[in-house]
């Protein structure tokens, strides 16, 4: 179990980048979803003990990482946001610099540990190439493959989706599914559909803040019922967007498709009940602590979001 206490972390400047975040995060995988400049990227570095928080607590099953961090590297993998890559090393040679780099130890030797890693992400046909050759699904599972290096019990991914096709996603996907069998994989990511993909649990981060602790399952039943969609001109969705609570807008065919979420039932002509998505229980989450924090001095809290995925 991963345990974080009140976690605060202020830049120079000073920003807030992390106002008092808690959170129990079990084995498997837990999602962190959450907008650009939310603060995971601070909190991911703050757990991967390459950043210092002003204060708080993190301990991993007990053990004290904030004062430890040297204690938690045999037990910790990381993909960062940026790898940098050697781009003129084949893989095999990119990953056995890494697992050197990181003291990685292998009873039969780490060119034998290098060969079953890039077995267990699939890139054995690619050892032998150059990373400036590799797709962005391959670089990202040359990332696994060293993250995996040492068998850590707590693997932290930061956005891993990002600048991936459709099908190198989902393979990708599947990946980490399998990694997350056997450990905790903490997926900090701002794309909903990873978080519906792969998290049966996942927190919502905005502004430095926990607002939501939830599942996806939860999250669409808590507004089943309440999410509505139709068709609207462009004229007829700035209405909309002023007067209703607009989860999302799309063009479809060349025309305005746009859900909107009322309880009351009341909806313009046209619009017709659907199943609600984790994307629409997300943007609501983001308008209602958004709407919080513009009504109140005090910064939204916990539990005024945790409202909406009751
Ligand atoms: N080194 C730094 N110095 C000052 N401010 C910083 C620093 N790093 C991040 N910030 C600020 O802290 C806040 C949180 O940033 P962070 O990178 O953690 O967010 P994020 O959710 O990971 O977003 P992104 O996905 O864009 O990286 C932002 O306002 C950001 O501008």
């Amino acid at each position: 179990m991963l345990s974080l206490r009140n976690l605060v972390k202020v830049y120079p400047g000073p920003v807030s980048a992390l106002r008092g975040v808690d959170l129990e995060i079990p084995r498997g995988m837990f999602g962190l979803l959450g907008p650009n400049g939310a603060g995971k990227s601070t909190l991911m570095k703050i757990l991967s003990g390459l950043l210092e928080p002003t204060s708080g607590e993190v301990t991993l099953d007990g053990l004290d990482i904030v004062r430890h961090p040297e204690a938690l590297r045999p037990h910790l993998g990381y993909l960062p946001q940026e790898f940098g890559f050697y781009p003129y090393l084949t893989g095999e040679a990119m990953l056995l610099y890494l697992l050197k780099l990181k003291g990685v130890t292998a009873p039969r030797g780490l060119k034998s540990l290098c060969a079953e890693l890039l077995e267990r992400v699939n890139l054995t046909f690619a050892a032998k190439r150059k990373v400036k050759e590799y797709s962005g699904g391959m670089r990202q599972r040359l990332g696994i493959a060293q993250a995996l290096a040492g068998n850590p019990q707590l693997i932290i991914v930061d956005e891993p989706t990002a600048g991936l096709d459709p099908e190198e996603r989902l393979r990708f996907y599947r990946l980490l599914a399998e990694v997350a069998n056997e450990r905790t994989v903490l997926l900090s990511t701002h794309i909903v559909e990873d978080v519906a993909m792969l998290c049966p649990r996942f927190a919502v981060i905005r502004q430095g803040r926990v607002v939501a602790i939830t599942s996806p399952s939860e999250a669409k039943t808590s507004i089943q019922g309440t999410i509505f969609e139709g068709t609207a001109s462009a004229t007829e969705l700035a209405e909309l967007q002023r007067t209703r609570r607009v989860t999302q807008a799309v063009l479809f065919e060349g025309r305005n498709r746009v859900r909107i979420h009322s309880t009351g039932g009341d909806v313009p002509a046209g619009f017709e009940r659907v199943t609600p998505t984790l994307e629409d229980a997300y943007l609501l989450m983001m308008k209602d602590t958004r709407e919080a924090s513009a009504t109140s001095q005090q910064p939204p809290v916990v539990e005024a979001a945790r409202e909406v995925a009751r």
